[in-house]
């Protein structure tokens, strides 16, 4: 089984000031956690990382203590990094017949859902994403923000990562891919083909913005990593804290 890791992002949005993927959230990297899980997880034995183009160097450095990640450099957009990391696989993992692709951002996936995902491409799913249901009421807006209709939410769906694939159907679809998409499984939509879905994670949300790093930190990242609780013994605070 080989797992690529698009982990080329810039992370605008987060704002860090360094690729997102090399954000540590408890003193380790986003990316080096989300590929510690997939290998931890029992079901991955090579994993192929897509790094910004400038930063192969220092990602191979974060993941020397894994022999079995592998670095190339991403592209532009998430399907030009995925894409470069599947041809990678080739070498890499030449026998693989079942793939998944997995953000680096979504660091702290449960090994559950990365093993009912593998399980469903093993039972013959082409293809497979995890998903949670969608929880806020849904508006359609026109081009003003004027809302213009409530969408029935009950076939709505989150998707997450990992997603798997049998990876001739994952290749196939790379290969007729016109355009870029915001997931994998919309290239195998767009050939007609079947994309069924396994219950996704709230753990296994992606890292976008500052907001979601705090909930990483506070929430997600086992206790023994996180900073100590404050017990009020350390003396005075900064300023401005407020008490
Ligand atoms: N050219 C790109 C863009 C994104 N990604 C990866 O795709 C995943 C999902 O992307 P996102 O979370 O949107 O990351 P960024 O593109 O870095 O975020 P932003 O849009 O805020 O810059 C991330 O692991 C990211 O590193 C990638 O490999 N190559
Ligand atoms: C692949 C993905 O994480 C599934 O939710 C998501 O589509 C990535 O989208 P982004 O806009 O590049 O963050």
């Amino acid at each position: 089984m080989v797992a690529l890791v698009p982990a080329a992002g810039r992370g605008v949005r987060l704002g860090a000031g360094v690729p997102k993927a090399l954000v540590p959230v408890g003193g380790r990297s986003l990316l080096s956690r989300a590929v510690r899980g997939l290998l931890a997880s029992g079901r991955v034995q090579h994993v192929v990382v897509a790094a910004p183009p400038d930063q192969v160097e220092v990602v191979a450095a974060e993941l020397a203590e894994l022999p079995s990640a592998h670095v190339v450099p991403g592209g532009a957009e998430r399907t030009d990094s995925v894409r470069r990391a599947l041809d990678a696989a080739a070498q890499v993992a030449p026998d693989a017949r079942v793939v998944l692709v997995h953000d680096a951002a979504r660091a702290f996936t449960p090994a559950s859902v990365i093993q009912d995902v593998v399980d469903a491409v093993e039972q013959g799913a082409p293809a497979v994403v995890p998903v949670l249901p969608v929880t806020d009421t849904i508006k359609q807006v026109d081009d003003a923000g004027d809302v213009v209709s409530t969408v029935d939410r009950a076939r709505l769906r989150a998707v997450q990562t990992p997603q798997g694939f049998a990876i001739d159907v994952l290749r196939d679809a790379y290969a007729a891919a016109g355009d870029i998409t915001t997931d994998d499984a919309g290239l195998v939509e767009r050939l007609g083909g079947e994309v069924r879905t396994v219950p996704g994670h709230p753990h296994a949300l992606k890292i976008t913005t500052a907001f979601d790093l705090a909930i990483a930190e506070s929430v997600l990242a086992p206790a023994e990593d996180r900073a100590p609780a404050r017990t009020g013994a350390e003396g005075p605070q900064d300023a401005g804290e407020p008490e």
